[in-house]
C-alpha cells in the first residue's frame, strides 16, 4: 500500500496471492446490510469510533456513542465500529443494537498462555462480531507480515467472526479495504479516480484469482483521510463500497454524514 500521493498503489497484490492482505489502518467502519439485496452495491464501510489504542477515553466514547445513537443513519448501510479492548465492554453495553462492534485485533488461535493477547473467544464472548487483521501500522509499527496475519483471519473466520482481511477459506464474511498509506491520518485524500482505480484491480484480481462471484459480492472498502466533504465522491465510484474512516468518525455527527454517504451510490447506480 505504500506509495506517494499521486501515485497508485496497488495494495500487496504479491500478499493477496498468498494469504491475502488487505489492509486497513486503525479503526472502522460501516458496510451494507445484509438484507440489502444483491451484492457489494449496496454501500457498506467501516469506521472506528476509537483509534488504536490511542485514541479514546471513557469520557469521550460515552460522548460519541451518544453521537451515534442518536444519529440518522441509512437504512441499507451496515455501520460497525472498532474500539480499542478496554472499550468494548462499555460500548456494547450502551451503543445501539444497529450498530455492530469490532475488535482492532486477535490472537492467531485459541486462547491460552499468550500473555497480552486478546482469543476470538474473548471478543465472541463480549459481543464482538467482527476483527481487523492486516493493518498497516500493525505490518510496519509492530511487524506483522502476511503470515502471521493470515493465521489470525483464519482463526477467526473459523470462529465465525467477520474479518477486515486474510487467509481465507470462505469469502462470504470478507471485507477489504483499501488505504495508501499517504492518505492515512495526512488529510491527502486519495482522488475518487485514483481509489476506483485501485478498488478495480483489487476486484480484477479477485476474479481471476478467485471467482467472478467472489469478485462481484466482496466489498473493497477506502480509508485514508475520508470525511464529510470528501466522502460523497468517493461514495460514487463503482468499486468503492464503503470506508474505512478513521479522524473522522471521532466526530458523531460527521460520521454519520459519511455512512448516509451511501445514497450517491445509490444516485450513480
Ligand atoms: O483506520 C483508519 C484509517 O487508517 C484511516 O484513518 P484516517 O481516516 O484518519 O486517515
Amino acid at each position: 500500500m505504500a506509495s506517494a500521493p499521486g501515485k497508485l498503489a496497488y495494495p500487496q497484490f504479491s500478499g493477496l496471492r498468498r494469504t491475502c492482505a488487505c489492509v486497513s489502518n486503525t479503526h472502522p467502519l460501516f458496510l451494507r446490510r445484509a438484507d440489502a439485496a444483491a451484492s457489494r452495491r449496496s454501500f457498506g464501510g467501516i469506521f472506528a469510533m476509537a483509534g488504536t489504542g490511542k485514541n479514546g477515553t471513557k469520557d469521550s466514547i460515552s460522548k460519541l456513542v451518544a453521537d451515534l445513537n442518536s444519529a440518522t443513519l441509512e437504512n441499507d448501510v451496515d455501520v460497525v465500529v472498532a474500539p480499542p479492548f478496554i472499550y468494548i465492554d462499555q460500548v456494547k453495553r450502551s451503543l445501539v443494537d444497529r450498530i455492530e462492534i469490532s475488535a482492532q485485533n486477535s490472537w492467531i488461535g485459541k486462547g491460552g498462555a499468550f500473555t497480552g493477547e486478546i482469543s476470538a473467544e474473548q471478543l465472541i464472548d463480549i459481543g464482538c462480531k467482527w476483527v481487523i487483521h492486516g493493518h498497516s501500522e500493525r505490518r510496519h509499527i509492530i511487524g506483522e507480515d502476511d503470515q502471521f496475519i493470515g493465521k489470525k483471519a483464519a482463526y477467526a473466520l473459523s470462529q465465525n467472526l467477520k474479518v477486515i482481511a486474510y487467509n481465507v477459506s470462505s469469502w462470504t464474511n470478507i471485507v477489504i479495504a483499501y488505504e495508501p498509506v499517504w492518505a492515512i491520518g495526512t488529510g491527502k485524500v486519495a482522488t475518487p479516480e485514483q481509489a476506483q482505480e485501485v478498488h478495480a484491480a483489487v476486484r480484477d484480481w479477485l476474479k481471476k484469482n478467485v471467482s467472478a462471484e467472489v469478485a462481484s459480492e466482496t466489498r473493497i472498502i477506502y480509508g485514508g483521510s475520508v470525511n464529510g466533504s470528501n466522502c460523497a465522491d468517493l461514495a460514487k465510484k463503482e468499486d468503492i463500497d464503503g470506508f474505512l474512516v478513521g479522524g473522522a468518525s471521532l466526530k458523531g455527527p460527521e460520521f454519520a454524514v459519511i455512512v448516509n454517504s451511501a445514497t450517491e451510490k445509490k444516485v450513480a447506480a
